[in-house]
């Protein structure tokens, strides 16, 4: 246990020779404090590190209930879609959330959780990635909720990345078109990764069609250059793991003013509904995702619901 975590007001109060009202009023910026006493208890608070347990921040006014959601990258649409979803319900309970960010970095969870765990934060909503382990995770399994992956042993709410890829081979090939390429993302990736890889693949196989693959990163930049390569097996249809890596693809189509060719993606992002309403998508329920994971963890912690592991189903989008 650090100096930090055993700290109180009262230990305030105690090394700057001052009462606990008047920590108390300082930390909340209130006036009655002369200046020279609230150098004083900052210059202590600097020194120790000190900052108020959840106790003291209701003290001070704060709510006494925050959720964390860590996030895997603030930038991404499909996460940003499941925080707005999730937002109003933890309000509405009168959680506090606060974002935090992975990038994908299991020793950045790691850090959090014990920040986490010094705050005494009520509950958490992790958006997971490979690379994480059940033995980090399991400790928080009553108060925890991990979206876009499971784990055994934990609640999660989970995408269904094989059939996404499904409804659109389907609808591609119902339109007659059998050269159908697929940009990807390396398999480390497990869900957007490898199982909307492999459900490419099983499909190809399973109704005679020649796979054209090209693997990438979760950006634009991928969809853009990766398109080039299918295009020289004279694809009719090209099926991407997400949105994003379908803006990409159909950028470099327009640049080059190609047309003819069907290009899908996962995730119904409004941006390339706006941009390229001619592409396809499967709505795969990100907000409807953030919904399910906010009220999961909400029911865990203030009903003691039992641990739950959900999947989402997708549709073609209209
Ligand atoms: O371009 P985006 O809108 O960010 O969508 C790309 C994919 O993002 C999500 O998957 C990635 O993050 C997950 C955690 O949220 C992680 O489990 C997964 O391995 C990553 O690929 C989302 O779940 C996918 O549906 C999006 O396609």
């Amino acid at each position: 246990m650090t100096m930090q975590n055993r700290l109180t007001i009262n230990d305030i109060a105690r090394l700057s020779g001052v009462g606990k009202s008047t920590v108390s009023r300082v930390l909340n910026n209130e006036g009655n404090v002369s200046p020279q006493t609230r150098e004083r208890v900052l210059q202590v608070i600097e020194q120790q590190h000190f900052s108020p347990s959840k106790s003291a921040r209701a003290m001070r006014g704060f709510s006494d209930k925050i959720v964390a959601i860590i996030v895997s990258r603030l930038d991404s649409p499909s996460e940003n879609q499941a925080v707005r979803a999730m937002l109003p319900l933890f309000y509405q309970q009168g959680y506090d959330p606060i974002v935090l960010e992975s990038q994908f970095s299991a020793e950045r969870v790691k850090e959090h959780l014990q920040v986490l765990k010094q705050r005494n934060i009520d509950g958490v909503v992790l958006f997971g990635f490979t690379g994480l382990s059940a033995q980090m995770l399991t400790p928080w399994q009553d108060k925890l909720v991990m979206l876009a992956r499971d784990i055994p042993g934990l609640s999660s709410v989970c995408y269904d990345d094989a059939g996404a890829v499904q409804l659109l081979m389907q609808k591609v090939l119902a339109q007659n078109l059998r050269e159908i390429g697929f940009i990807g993302v390396s398999a480390q990736d497990t869900t957007t990764g490898q199982r909307r890889s492999e459900a490419y693949q099983t499909f190809c196989q399973e109704h005679g069609l020649t796979p054209h693959m090209a693997l990438g990163e979760l950006t634009y930049q991928s969809g853009f250059e990766l398109i080039p390569q299918l295009l020289k097996s004279n694809v009719q249809a090209v099926i991407c793991a997400s949105d994003t890596i379908a803006i990409g693809a159909q950028k470099h189509l327009q640049q080059q003013q190609i047309t003819g060719v069907q290009v899908c993606g996962i995730g119904n992002n409004p941006l390339l509904r706006f941009l390229f309403p001619e592409s396809l998508s499967v709505e795969l329920g990100y907000g409807e995702g953030g919904e399910a994971a906010a009220k999961q963890l909400l029911a865990q912690l203030n009903d003691s619901a039992p641990l739950q592991q959900r999947i989402i189903p997708g549709k073609l989008s209209a």
